[in-house]
């Protein structure tokens, strides 16, 4: 299903005043593409994602997938306010896959247990999807190294089990925060590429958010944030007014 972030504007508190740091963006991402969301530091970027993976309740605007709403501020409709809640949690584990910057694998677990934890946390067995797992391992091409753990795996094999790791439970939905920065250019186009293809292959609306624009030939979009604003439709892009 599609993303849509509707008219989404974010403000914090910052002592006596505000920081708008996102502002009125509107954005679409269609089923099976990436976006990429470029823009120089304190744009916005991880303050858009964060409102997109529902870790962030918008001051107004809301998040769409498909035609459920699934963020707004707390009089926009049934799920309104959710980013708090309960059943935000259960959104975000069931239709949002989320790669943060760095990969936050749990040390003491393989490659495989990381990714099989995903299971548990639904409250089924970790092994129920063990061939999810190891599928999904071959497709960002570590089935090798399924059974080293975090440590002994380089820091791209890294962002790739936790790429992996956000793809087990078939998300609607991945966004993925600057998954290039500790990498070195041509780890860094590689895992763009794979954030491309995976996204075709299971047809999850992606947003890619980086600093590095040289990385992004394999992407379907790219808009630009400037002070919090949309600056140009961006190429590709379904930015709406
Ligand atoms: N919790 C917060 N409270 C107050 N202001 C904040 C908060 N988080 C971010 N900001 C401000 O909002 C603006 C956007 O920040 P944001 O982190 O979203 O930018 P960014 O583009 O992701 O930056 P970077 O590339 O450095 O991570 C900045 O002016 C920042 O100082």
């Amino acid at each position: 299903m599609d993303l849509m972030l509707d008219h989404i504007t974010l403000v914090y508190p910052d002592g006596e005043s505000t920081v708008t740091a996102v502002d009125d963006v509107s954005l679409t991402v269609p089923a099976g593409t990436t976006t990429a969301v470029l823009g120089p530091s304190g744009s916005g970027k991880s303050s858009l994602l964060a409102v997109a993976a529902t870790l962030t309740t918008p001051t107004s605007g809301e998040v769409r997938i498909g035609d459920d709403v699934v963020n707004a501020p707390a009089d926009g409709g049934p799920t309104a306010g959710s980013a708090v809640s309960a059943d935000a949690a259960r959104l975000r584990r069931d239709r949002i896959g989320i790669v943060f910057q760095q990969p936050q694998l749990i040390a003491s677990l393989t490659a495989l247990e990381n990714l099989e934890l995903m299971s548990h946390l639904r409250g089924e067995r970790p092994s129920t999807h063990r061939n999810r797992a190891l599928e999904l391992l071959e497709a960002v091409g570590l089935r090798d190294v399924a059974a080293k753990r975090p440590g002994q795996l380089s820091g791209g094999q890294r962002q790739r089990v936790a790429i992996a790791r956000a793809l087990m439970n078939h998300p609607e939905v991945l966004l993925v925060d600057e998954p290039t920065s500790a990498l070195d250019h041509s780890r860094g186009i590689q895992i763009i590429e794979l954030v491309t293809r995976l996204t075709r292959e299971t047809g999850a609306a992606t947003i890619v958010v980086t600093h590095d624009e040289a990385t992004l030939d394999s992407v379907d979009a790219r808009v630009h944030l400037a002070d919090g604003r949309l600056v140009g439709a961006g190429e590709g892009a379904v930015a709406r007014a």
